[in-house]
Order: structure tokens, then sequence, then C-alpha cells
């Protein structure tokens, strides 16, 4: 079990993850983006700015944004920020604090301008000693919040590393699921992002459950396909971790990929969706990135490449999904 961890990042994702790991007892040294935020928790016993119902047991966290304490204190660190501060996050840490420690990611999304997911980005940052593990879902920090059920996935190419982290899970509502695919799963919640988007497009289109599912489908297929691209392991891309995290963002209200998804099929500017948006829809970049990497490939990606033109080049969405329609089988 771990004892000690520190979790970096101060929205909604890191905040659940405090609350799991706090509440089986590990100390948390919590980096928040400034001290007027570790001062508003530290009175509060909440975060203010994000999940701010949720109560925290502060015997066991301590926020802060003092990097270097934090890390020298603890055995595992956990990046748990949207994937556009990440390489900033990184700048501010020195190598040598961090090169024998146990590295975690929790990141859907490329580290903008490297086309590396946050895996492979860290690992080769700093030189680590230890392989990078992963934490992936299928989970929203909401549900999490109010304690409903969840199976989350930790993933690791040291599988032994990765049940001590699963093992340090101590909460009733939480189910850990090891897995060895760190970077598939992180690949696979990059993908499903700008799936949650498709489906919210069709959705603000007035395309129904019946169409969408059919969509879904079909966009399992681009994302296993993908996946075979990058990396060939053996994986079981029904596992929750694939799968289920795909129909976790492509299903529900609280996806924001989702959301952004449906203000533009409902004929909302791209720009104007992402300015109505309150938290970051990782999905509009990853489409980007995702087509700079596959645009010369032989891949077949049909739906993923319709977003991509309709967040990016402003597309029509009807037209688009018109498209779509005619490759759906
Ligand atoms: N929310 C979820 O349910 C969930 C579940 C699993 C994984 N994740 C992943 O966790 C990561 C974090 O997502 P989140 O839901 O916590 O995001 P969020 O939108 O709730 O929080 C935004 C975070 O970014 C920080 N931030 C904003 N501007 C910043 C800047 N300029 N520099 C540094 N930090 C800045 C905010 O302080 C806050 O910490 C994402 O990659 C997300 O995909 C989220």
């Amino acid at each position: 079990m771990f004892r000690n961890i520190t979790i970096i990042g101060s929205g909604s994702w890191a905040t659940a993850l405090v609350k799991i790991f706090s509440e089986s007892g590990i100390h948390i040294s919590w980096v928040v983006r400034d001290a007027a935020l570790a001062e508003q928790i530290q009175e509060c016993a909440r975060n203010t700015r994000y999940l701010s119902y949720v109560d925290l047991n502060l015997d066991f966290v301590n926020p802060t944004v003092d990097l270097e304490r934090a890390i020298h204190s603890s055995e595992m660190v956990i990046f748990a920020l949207p994937s556009a501060y990440l390489s900033q996050a990184a700048e501010a840490i020195d190598p040598a604090w961090i090169v024998k420690k146990q590295v975690v990611v929790s990141i859907k999304g490329f580290v903008p301008g490297t086309a590396m997911v946050p895996s492979i980005f860290i690992q080769k940052k700093f030189g680590l000693v230890k392989p990078v593990m992963v934490i992936g879902g299928p989970c929203h920090a909401e549900e999490i919040a109010i304690k409903r059920n969840t199976y989350v996935t930790i993933a690791g190419t040291d599988t032994t590393n990765a049940d001590r982290l699963k093992n340090s899970i101590q909460v009733k509502y939480i189910n850990g699921i090891v897995n060895n695919d760190p970077s598939g799963v992180e690949y696979v919640a990059i993908l499903k992002n700008i799936i949650g988007i498709a489906t919210g497009i069709a959705a603000g289109l007035n395309y129904g459950e019946n169409f969408i599912a059919v969509l879904v489908s079909n966009a399992m297929r681009e994302v296993n396909r993908f996946l075979r691209s990058v990396n060939l392991l053996y994986r079981d891309v029904f596992d929750s971790a694939y799968f289920g995290d795909m129909l976790v963002t492509a299903y529900s209200d609280l996806s924001r990929n989702r959301t952004l998804g449906k203000l533009i099929g409902r004929g909302i500017k791209v720009s104007q969706a992402l300015q109505a948006m309150e938290m970051v829809a990782e999905g509009y970049r990853a489409s980007e990135e995702l087509y700079v990497l596959t645009k010369n490939s032989e891949l077949h990606l049909p739906i993923i490449t319709s977003v991509y033109r309709i967040l990016h080049q402003h597309a029509s969405a009807f037209h688009e999904f018109k498209l779509i329609e005619k490759q759906l089988r």
C-alpha cells in the first residue's frame, strides 16, 4: 500500500482522486494552482472551485503550492490536470526530485505540440527509473463525488506495482481493474473524447438513439483500427478501460465533450460553443492533433475525420453527418 502521495492538479478529477485516496487513509500532498486556493481548502476542507460540495478530511490532505516539498515527502506522484497544462507543470519540477518516484498520470489528451500521450511524455521528460502508470476510466468525477459504484482502470507495464496501487484504494465505491497497456488506455481516452463530440453533434442535429447506437459501434471500429496501428499488443477492446470508457463519454450528459458537440449540432458556432463551456473539453484539441498524426496514414477514420473538419475547418455538421451516414454499417 502507498502511504504518501502527491497529487498535482486542482480541477474536478484531482479533487475526486484526493477524495478516494484520503478516504483510503493515505496522506496526500495536494499541489494546487495558487496559494489562495490552498488557503481556501485549508479553511473550508473543500475545494471551493470544483466539486465544492465534497467534504475532505484535512487529517489526510495537505493543500500546498510547494512542489519540491510535496514530491520529497511522497512515494508516488499523480498528475491529474488537463493535458494543455501538463508541460507547464512539468517544467516546474526538477528531474532529480522525481526520477526515482513512482509516477502516475490521469490525463486524457495529447501533450500539445508533441503528439505524445502523457505517460510517454513524462517518462521521457524525467528519465524515470520506474515505468509510468495510468489511472483511466470509465469514470466521471461527479459520480465519485457522490460515492457511486465505479470501476477505475489502473494500467502499468509492471503489474505488481499496478496491483499495489489498486490495493491502496480502500473505499467501497471504487473497484480497481489492473491492465498492462497504459498507453493504449490513454489513446482510447483521447479518441473517446472525439467520439463524445460526435455523439453530441448527432444529438444536437436531432438524430435519435437508433442512429447513435450505430454511430458508436462504428466509432469503436475506428478506435480499434487506430489502436492496432500504434501498438499491436493483445488487448480485449471490450474491457471497460476501452469500450466502457468510450460509452461513458458517448452517452452521458456529464460528458463535456458530448455537451460541446450538442451545442455545435444545434447550430452554435464552434468558437462560441467553446466559450460557453466552463470546463475544458479536451476532444477539441485532440481532434486536431490526431488529424496531424494520421493524415498521411492509410487508416480509415471517417467519423473522427468529420469531427475534425467540423471543429477546425468550418465544415457543416449537417453535411458531414450526411457523409458519415453513407459509411455506417
Ligand atoms: N472530470 C472527470 O471526470 C475526469 C475523469 C477522468 C480523467 N479526467 C482527466 O483529468 C484531467 C483533469 O481534468 P479535470 O476534470 O480535473 O479538469 P477541470 O476542467 O475540472 O479542471 C481544470 C483544471 O485546470 C486548471 N487550470 C486551468 N487553467 C490553468 C492554467 N493556465 N495552468 C494550470 N492549470 C490550469 C484548473 O485550476 C483546474 O485544476 C483531464 O485530462 C481529464 O480528461 C477527468
